[in-house]
């Protein structure tokens, strides 16, 4: 039995955590999760906090259902068509906003890992999101895969396609998209975007043991895997990424505390003869 305890409180997700493992969770089942500005808003801060806290090592992206209306289930139906405005999605403030983009960002270059748990409907901008996740698990009944993009003049340009043709290849990709056609949890599977089709009723768990077995994983080894995976896909802001985790390993080093010891204490810095190792 999984002990979830709520993190924050929101309107459109639910966000709780238990023993290492943060769960995310788009919360308006009624329309198959499908998102609107305040949705990505409290998507980014939750996502944000989850990155932040240095006791959480893996997260899951999910979608709550069944929908009240229709006992459907969704991971996520992209962007709400209702809030779709002429220059983007429309908030409460009225500002036309395509703020998803961030969502998939922080996911990308948060040093955690980021399974998309998919219980149902994974479609367009929802469809994009489980792209971006650094790991896929399926309901074997419910999962749907499908784009809809070019049904309503959208196109993710960025890792909804291009990174999506580098998983599952060109042709599978083109067909995805130029298509729209529906696939199943096994057929994802057999095109190389999903790593394991689960029973609907083991979804949950099977993803909380996943995220415990990654734990139990060296914290720097598993951060700097990814972004080295990341690495070749992300140009130079994958090498930033991977940069910036190579500089705090070295700021852990004897010869970046002689560094910096020495410019606090005005003097030229030591750093010994044998430290050019080969
Ligand atoms: C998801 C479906 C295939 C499910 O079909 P079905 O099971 O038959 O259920 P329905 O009866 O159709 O739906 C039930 C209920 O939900 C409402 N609903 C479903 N999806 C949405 C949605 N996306 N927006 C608003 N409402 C939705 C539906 O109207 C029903 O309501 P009732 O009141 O009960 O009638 C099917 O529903 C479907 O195809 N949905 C639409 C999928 C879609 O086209 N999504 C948008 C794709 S574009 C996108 O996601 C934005 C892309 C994006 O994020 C992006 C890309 C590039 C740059 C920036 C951005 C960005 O930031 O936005």
């Amino acid at each position: 039995m999984i002990e979830w305890k709520t993190a924050k409180e929101y309107e459109d997700i639910t966000y709780k955590k238990c023993n290492g493992v943060a769960r995310i969770a788009f919360n308006r089942p009624e329309i198959r999760n499908a998102f609107r500005p305040k949705t990505t808003s409290e998507l980014y801060d939750a996502f944000y906090d989850a990155s932040e806290d240095s006791s959480i090592g893996v997260v899951l992206l999910s979608g709550e259902g069944p929908s009240p209306k229709d006992r459907g289930w969704a991971f996520c139906s992209g962007g709400d068509q209702k809030a779709r405005g002429h220059q983007g999605y429309v908030g409460e403030d009225g500002r036309h906003r395509l703020n998803i983009l961030e969502v998939q960002r922080l996911i990308r270059f948060m040093p955690k890992v980021v399974i998309a748990v998919v219980p149902g409907w994974a479609v367009g901008g929802g469809h994009s999101l489980h792209v971006v996740c650094d790991l896929t698990l399926a309901s074997k009944e419910h999962a749907i895969f499908k784009q809809t993009d070019a049904d309503v003049t959208s196109f993710d340009g960025g890792y909804g396609s291009a990174y999506l043709a580098k998983m599952v290849g060109q042709k599978k990709a083109r067909e995805i998209f130029f298509l729209g056609r529906n696939y199943s949890a096994q057929e994802a599977f057999d095109m190389g975007m999903v790593n394991a089709v689960i029973p609907h009723d083991e979804l949950e768990d099977t993803a909380y043991e996943w995220a415990q077995e990654i734990l139990a994983k060296s914290p720097t080894s598993i951060r700097m895997l990814k972004f080295a995976m990341n690495l070749t896909d992300d140009g130079m802001v994958g090498q930033q990424v991977f940069a910036g985790e190579a500089t705090r390993l070295a700021y852990m080093t004897e010869e970046a505390q002689e560094g910096r010891n020495a410019f606090l204490e005005k003097r030229k810095p030591d750093f010994g003869k044998d430290k050019w190792i080969s």
